[in-house]
């Protein structure tokens, strides 16, 4: 397909990749993987009543006598507790160290609001509630969830391998380029962005602009999925589309009806890896690589398609495309373009904190509009 929408590329993306498979995982693992099913509390949680303060246990009205013993209190009696500790049954409130005044072995205080400072069980879920859904990215937040409900293993789809191959002949690796020379920006950029986005670069390729080259060294790989960076125009030197035929590539979308980025590509190979072919200008690689990585992600690890956040348009935005990516800032007026976006350059996006997806036609000040969260 030719050009089509950038919505219809994301979908055509996330059918590329087919599902990875099922294993299991410590928690200490599970941190970006995906959920293959509804994950329950094993308990109540919390688990057990509990003191929130470090103080008193206390029973019935002020004064009280500290009880030493261990059972039950009884009115007029308090016992000393810490934070997260059971208190005895007949507790009625507690009372925080600094809020009670201790005469030899008598607490006074004023009038405890019953229930107050105790943290009763089951106050956040019952045993059998939803913690987690099938689909579910697994975050750091989300695991410590299911550590407290006492879940050691899980069943997950682990993030997807990446063989990220950059490609270009003028490209150089360290130092100030010279004129006729480009220093590589992409090789430190994209394999943490990759990350960000749910993929997880398993090996990193530099190649010549040679298509024999570039095939022969995406064949020999074995990751889930190639992203290549470069080489998408039409000029003799760009090697993407001779690279596609000699490896009879199944090509899915030659260009897409966005901006930057329109030549980005994406094939699947005969063994079924698709290609995504990023263009080499750095603001078309970053923008193709947050538009279309996520969606292959979810592809292969069955993620609930992850949908843009809203924002209010705090400027004029403006799209000669299906779609215009443009790097913004939130301010009090709403979301506002960052400095000049141009495809060859990377400035505007290290200052932005959203992308805007501007539909054509765009958007004026004050008009909703969805936009692209911060992984760069
Ligand atoms: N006649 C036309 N020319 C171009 C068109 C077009 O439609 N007709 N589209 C332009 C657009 S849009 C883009 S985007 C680029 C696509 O370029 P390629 O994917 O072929 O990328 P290259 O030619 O390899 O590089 C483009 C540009 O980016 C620099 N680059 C490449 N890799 C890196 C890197 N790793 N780090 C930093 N900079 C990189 C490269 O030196 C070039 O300046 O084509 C337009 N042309
Ligand atoms: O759209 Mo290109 O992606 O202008 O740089």
């Amino acid at each position: 397909m030719t050009d089509p929408s950038w919505a219809e590329a994301r979908d055509l993306a996330r059918a590329a990749l087919p599902r990875g498979e099922i294993i299991s995982v410590t928690l200490a693992g599970a941190v970006g993987t995906v959920a293959t099913e509804d994950l329950r509390a094993l308990g109540p949680i919390p688990h057990a009543t509990t003191s929130a303060m470090d103080g008193w246990a206390v029973c019935g009205p002020a004064p009280w006598q500290l009880d030493p013993d261990d059972g039950p209190l009884s009115a007029g009696r308090a016992r000393a507790v810490v934070t997260g500790a059971v208190p005895p049954d007949g507790t009625d409130a507690i009372v925080p160290s600094e809020a009670g005044r201790l005469s030899g072995d008598v607490l006074h205080g004023d009038p405890p609001v019953p229930g107050r400072h105790v943290r009763p069980a089951g106050e956040e879920a019952q045993e059998g509630d939803v913690l987690v859904s099938a689909g579910q990215v697994l975050t750091p937040a989300r695991v410590g969830v299911l550590a407290m409900t006492g879940h050691d293993t899980i069943a997950v789809r682990r993030a997807p391998l990446v063989h990220l191959v950059v490609t270009g002949d003028e490209l150089v690796p360290s130092g100030v380029p010279q004129a006729g020379h480009v220093r590589d920006a992409l090789t430190p950029t994209l394999p943490p962005l990759l990350g960000a986005l749910g993929g997880k670069v398993a090996r990193l390729d530099h190649v010549r602009d040679d298509p024999r080259a570039l095939a022969a060294k995406v064949v020999s790989g074995d990751a889930d999925l190639v992203i290549t960076a470069g080489g998408t125009g039409h000029s003799a030197a760009d090697p993407i589309d001779a690279a596609w035929a000699r490896s009879n590539a199944d090509v899915r979308f030659r260009g897409v009806d966005m901006r930057p980025g329109h030549p980005v590509s994406l094939a699947v190979l005969p063994d079924g890896r698709p290609w995504l072919a990023l263009p080499g200008n750095p603001l078309a690689a970053t923008m193709t690589a947050l538009s279309f990585v996520p969606a292959l992600v979810e592809g292969f690890t069955g993620a609930v398609p992850a949908e843009p956040a809203w924002a209010v348009a705090g400027a004029a935005f403006e799209s000669r495309a299906d779609t215009t990516l443009v790097p913004a800032r939130h301010t009090a007026a709403g979301v506002v373009p960052v400095g000049r976006s141009r495809p060859h350059l990377l400035t505007a996006l290290a200052d932005a904190d959203v992308v805007v997806i501007v539909p054509r036609g765009g958007i004026g000040p004050g008009d909703p509009v969805q936009v692209l969260r911060r992984a760069w």
